[in-house]
């Protein structure tokens, strides 16, 4: 075994461009898209697609908005054949959207390629060989000389069979497969030679797609080697400059928006990535990191987990949670800070503002999710998201230090039971903490007296014991307080109160927050009712109810009802 096994790669050249100009370029708009999904994505899959899957496939990438849709390899299989069959002869293909197929530089098989076009009204034929030296040396055994000759024979024989079917609105693409393993003057001798065999104008162009087939490279080499092709390429004007990026560094994304900045018109790609080895690039990720540049991408993923479900079926593999744009956790905030910004964000926010939601690159409303997963309650949460989730789901509106105070009651939970907790368990703790859907009725008489006071009597059940309560005050909180306090060796006082509105209309209710201070301890009540006094009379009953289950509360009079 070789003590140093990292000698054995060979590290990539970087580019001769010191007059590089990709650097400053801002992307100011969309490519035009590709879809490989039906091609690159099926050849790579465990299982390649049946009719039905395909179709769906098909019919979604139309859905979302591709005018250009690689549908196969019709010479290499039957399925693929009879499914570009199937598209023409079934009408399946809008008048808007052309298809595109994949043949290798051999006769009988551009032969069988044109024939699964046979009356198709729009066609791209998309013609690879390989260019590299070790492909030229281990694969095809052939000198550069060849390789020029395979590429230049093969589409002027395309250009005949294209004249030969003139029902049909031909155009050629043309890879020089392993773009990115190639010596750039020889790639652009390829290029070069095909274009002129094809003769395109500026206004019937010529597509010549860079694939990096194998990605080796950091993606500000591949920027350069686009370039370079850009600014050296005969026929310029001609040309349709396209990429097609795959990501073995994981950086297919990153290769591709430089190589946009670089002078590429034209991405090819898969749906979430699909396609050989770690896959194609990914189209969602780059339409959407344009999205939230302010650039419309023109494909549309307002309902990306539709999406996501077809591209699930269809490729019988799964999403990541933590995809790009799409996973089932990318939205979801479990940490507390990250909760407390967002909550914040999301209340400072108004309607029509530039999109500026810390922790959230993209409104989960454009595509199709909900906020409700934005945030979600673990061990790692704070007040911030507790509260988020009650006021979003329950519209509890707790104010600031009953933020606090519940928080810590949760997180005493968590630490129990170590679990995730949902909107719905939260509430359920706080019910169960503050008493307010189950609190005991008060009976209260609320009236005024001869000097102008108000008076209360109620009855009070605070664990402990069930009190009558008779006060007189300036408000009838004023006034349940003094009544309370006759009774109570413990004083009670209400340092701070909040109320809101819950629901509208008959079954509208308010709740009132009241934060008490019960002898030495300070704590929290919360009341609900449809009536407003009634609510905050109760809030202060849960409070001491609390109080009282804590041993903080004493009585003095044993006045029992
Ligand atoms: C980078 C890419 O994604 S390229 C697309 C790759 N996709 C696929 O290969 C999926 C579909 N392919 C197939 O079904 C088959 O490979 C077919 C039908 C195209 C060809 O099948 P076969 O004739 O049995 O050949 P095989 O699959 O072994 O391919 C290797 C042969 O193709 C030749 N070849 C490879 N690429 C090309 C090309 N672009 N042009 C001409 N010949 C080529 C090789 O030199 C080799 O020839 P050899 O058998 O004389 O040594
Ligand atoms: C056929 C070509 C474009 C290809 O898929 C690749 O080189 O990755
Ligand atoms: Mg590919």
């Amino acid at each position: 075994m070789l003590k140093q096994p990292h000698l054995k790669y060979r590290a990539f050249a970087p580019i001769s461009l010191p007059d590089r100009r990709w650097p400053g370029v801002q992307i100011t708009q969309a490519p035009l898209w590709l879809s490989t999904d039906l091609r690159d994505g099926n050849q790579a899959l465990i299982e390649p697609m049946d009719p039905e899957r395909k179709l769906r496939m098909f019919q979604m990438l139309v859905k979302i908005g591709f005018k250009e849709i690689e549908v196969g390899f019709p010479s290499a299989s039957q399925t693929d054949f009879d499914f570009v069959r199937m598209l023409i002869e079934d009408g399946q293909i809008p008048d808007d959207v052309t298809i595109q197929v994949l043949t290798q530089a051999r006769q009988p098989l551009i032969e069988r390629t044109f024939e699964s076009l046979v009356g198709a009204k729009r066609a791209v034929v998309h013609l690879y060989n390989a260019v590299a030296p070790v492909m030229r040396r281990v694969v095809l055994g052939m000198t550069e000389d060849q390789i020029v000759d395979l590429a230049v024979t093969h589409t002027a024989m395309i250009r005949e069979m294209a004249a030969r079917q003139p029902e049909t609105d031909f155009r050629f693409e043309y890879s020089p497969e392993m773009f990115s393993g190639t010596e750039l003057a020889f790639s652009k001798r390829v290029v070069d030679a095909v274009t002129e065999a094809w003769g395109p104008t500026p206004e019937r162009k010529i597509i010549i797609n860079l694939p990096t087939t194998v990605e080796h490279s950091t993606p500000n080499v591949f920027a350069d080697m686009v370039e370079w092709m850009h600014r050296h390429i005969e026929r310029r004007e001609s040309v349709i400059l396209s990429v097609h990026p795959h990501n073995d560094r994981g950086t297919g994304t990153a290769a591709a928006e430089l190589a946009l900045m670089a002078g590429a018109d034209r991405i090819e790609g898969c749906l979430f990535g699909n396609g050989e080895r770690t896959g194609n690039l990914d189209l969602v990720n780059i339409a959407l990191n344009l999205y939230t540049q302010g650039v419309p991408p023109g494909l549309d993923f307002s309902d990306i987990d539709e999406v996501r479900r077809c591209v699930e079926h269809c490729n019988q593999l799964p999403v990541h949670p933590r995809h790009p744009y799409v996973g089932e956790l990318v939205y979801t905030s479990f940490s507390g800070s990250h909760q407390d910004a967002i909550k914040k964000a999301f209340s400072a926010r108004k309607e029509g503002d530039i999109w500026e939601i810390p922790y959230l690159p993209i409104d989960p409303k454009d595509l199709g999710r909900s906020y409700e997963a934005v945030i979600r309650v673990n061990s790692q949460s704070g007040k911030g998201g507790i509260s988020y989730l009650l006021e979003s789901e329950y519209g509890i509106e707790m104010p600031r230090r009953l933020q606090i105070e519940f928080s810590q009651i949760v997180q005493g939970v968590m630490d129990t039971h170590g679990k995730e907790l949902g909107a719905a368990d939260l509430w359920q703790i706080f019910d169960r903490e503050y008493g307010v859907k189950q609190a005991p009725a008060l009976q209260p008489q609320i009236g005024t007296a001869e000097d102008g006071q108000t008076t209360v009597q109620a009855q009070a059940d605070l664990c402990v014991r069930m009190i009558k309560v008779d006060g007189q005050g300036r408000g009838p909180i004023d006034a349940f307080v003094e009544g309370l306090n006759k009774q109570l060796q413990t004083q009670v006082r209400v340092l701070d109160y909040h109320e809101h509105a819950l629901g509208s209309g008959a079954d509208a209710q308010a709740v009132a927050y009241l934060e008490l201070r019960v002898g030495e301890a300070t704590l929290f009540g919360v009341g609900m009712d449809s009536n407003i006094a009634s609510a905050s009379l109760k809030a202060i009953v849960s409070g001491l109810r609390r109080a009282a289950q804590r041993g903080v509360l004493k009585l003095v009079r044993l006045q029992t009802v």
